[in-house]
């Protein structure tokens, strides 16, 4: 049976109009919401303006001045930019049955909105501006500095270029700002973010998605912190291929147990080794027992973090699964995210489950995750973007400490194996048999997790 999600409910569909000077971290926050939404198989997409006038203004020097509002040929290259997004955004709704689009702009103007409003309304989408408004000098300059001087426009220049050329085209767009309104704008769907988050200004939200896209962004913060992920220790369920059940750690698993503080210090670093963290496990013994040695105060089980529930066949190794119901087995290794077991749970269930998770994740700063094989998939999937046909199929050893660092635009990942071997609980497609005996070092060609990789 299908799972329905919001926006086969509601049927509703979304602009959101990005709203703010330069260096307002709108980018980043339209690119956190199209990796949530599909996350949660919302279709979204991103328009990102900047790079549509990149593809055209190529015949242009692009400085400050090309963004001086009395430079005619930058205005008509920036208008041409904003049409062909627009075109394709609205192309996209209808051909790709698109439901959340983000048009990512300044949109700094109350002439241009108006444009896009009219379009919007001409398409039945509904518009929501979502406004990213900052006068706190500090987190504008670290913006510039971390995001800015990286951007494809100051390509071969120097940083102190980029930085003095940036805050001279921030002034242009001064000129003619005009931040969104609770008067002037009254009749508007639209978010006003002061500062990150520290003021939040809602104006007529009116559908369930609009409420769930606010939600997500009144929880985004941009400290900097890490996430641990690590699977339980081997289990005793694992040493003989069982599935589910609530079995205790192997002797192996239990030295695992012992061996992860010190990999979670290894991981932090000596000038952070003071760090608290906090432990997040399932409720399942498993997991509990692997953070039993961590010196962390704050523990919390969750029940969201349980493993997949394999319900009927819960404590059955593959090879009797694919006896006892063949049908079944096929039909998982043929739609693995949606699959769901008899009387038990599909991939898909996970995610939903997991949502509240996640946007305390978003709240939280640096966080200890135990938990099982199937989860840890899930929550790796929302942070690396891995698409949902692949997500169920990703190795995640056990016996290693993931630690992945949020930064502005993608997502930095290390491992630190521990050295101590457990068995393969990793079943290829086609098979009932589990793979060969991790040794705890060796990376393995399969997985999809490699050292320091980036996800966008
Ligand atoms: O989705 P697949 O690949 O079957 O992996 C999930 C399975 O992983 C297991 C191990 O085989 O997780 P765990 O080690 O956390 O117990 C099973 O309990 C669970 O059903």
């Amino acid at each position: 049976m299908p799972v329905y999600s919001i926006s086969h409910v509601e049927n509703v569909r979304v602009c959101v109009v990005m709203v703010g000077l330069p260096a307002r971290g709108k980018s980043l926050i339209a690119q956190k919401i199209v990796r949530y939404l599909s996350w949660l198989s919302i279709n979204s997409k991103c328009f990102n303006v900047g790079s549509y006038r990149r593809e055209i203004a190529t015949d242009t020097v692009v400085d400050a001045e090309f963004f001086d509002p009395k430079n005619e040929v930058g205005m008509n290259y920036r208008q041409e930019a904003i049409t062909r997004a627009t075109t394709d955004m609205m192309k996209w709704f209808s051909d790709d049955n698109g439901v959340v689009g983000i048009l990512d702009a300044t949109n700094s103007t109350r002439d241009r909105r108006d444009k896009i409003l009219k379009l919007c309304r001409e398409n039945s989408i509904e518009p929501m501006f979502l406004e990213s408004f900052c006068d706190d000098q500090d987190l504008i300059m670290q913006n510039i500095l971390d995001v800015k001087t990286t951007s494809p426009d100051y390509l071969n220049r120097n940083n102190e270029f980029a930085a003095e050329d940036f805050l001279k085209r921030i002034k242009f767009y001064e000129q003619v700002y005009e931040t969104m309104d609770q008067k002037a704008d009254a009749d508007l769907t639209f978010i006003k973010l002061v500062n990150v988050n520290s003021q939040i200004i809602l104006n007529r939200i009116e559908s369930y998605l609009e409420s769930r896209i606010v939600y997500y962004v009144m929880n985004l913060h941009i400290k900097p912190r890490s996430i641990w992920l690590s699977r339980h220790g081997e289990s005793e369920y694992n040493l003989t291929g069982q599935i589910g059940g609530d079995s205790n750690l192997s002797e192996r698993g239990w030295r695992y147990a012992k061996r992860l503080p010190e990999l979670v210090l290894k991981s932090l670093g000596e000038e952070n080794k003071h760090t608290n963290l906090t432990v997040w496990t399932s409720t399942l013994k498993r997991t509990q027992q692997t953070s039993s040695f961590l010196p962390y105060k704050r523990k919390l089980q969750w029940k969201a973090l349980d493993e997949l529930d394999a319900g009927e066949c819960d404590g059955m190794t593959y090879e009797e699964i694919e006896k006892t119901f063949p049908e079944d087995f096929k039909a998982r290794d043929d739609d693995k995210y949606e699959y769901r077991y008899r009387g038990g749970e599909s991939y898909r269930d996970i995610v939903i489950r997991l949502e509240p998770i996640i946007m305390e994740l978003e709240r939280q700063e640096n966080i200890l995750i135990i938990t099982h094989q199937a989860v840890l998939r899930c929550l790796y999937a929302y942070f690396m973007n891995v698409p949902q046909e692949e997500s169920p199929w990703m190795s995640i050893p056990l016996h290693t400490l993931i630690k992945l660092e949020p930064r502005a635009y993608s997502t930095l990942v290390s491992r630190i194996k521990a050295d101590i071997p457990a068995v393969s609980t990793y079943k290829e497609k086609g098979t009932s048999q589990l793979g060969e005996l991790e040794t705890g070092t060796a990376s393995k060609s399969r997985d999809l997790i490699r050292d320091s990789e980036l996800a966008k």
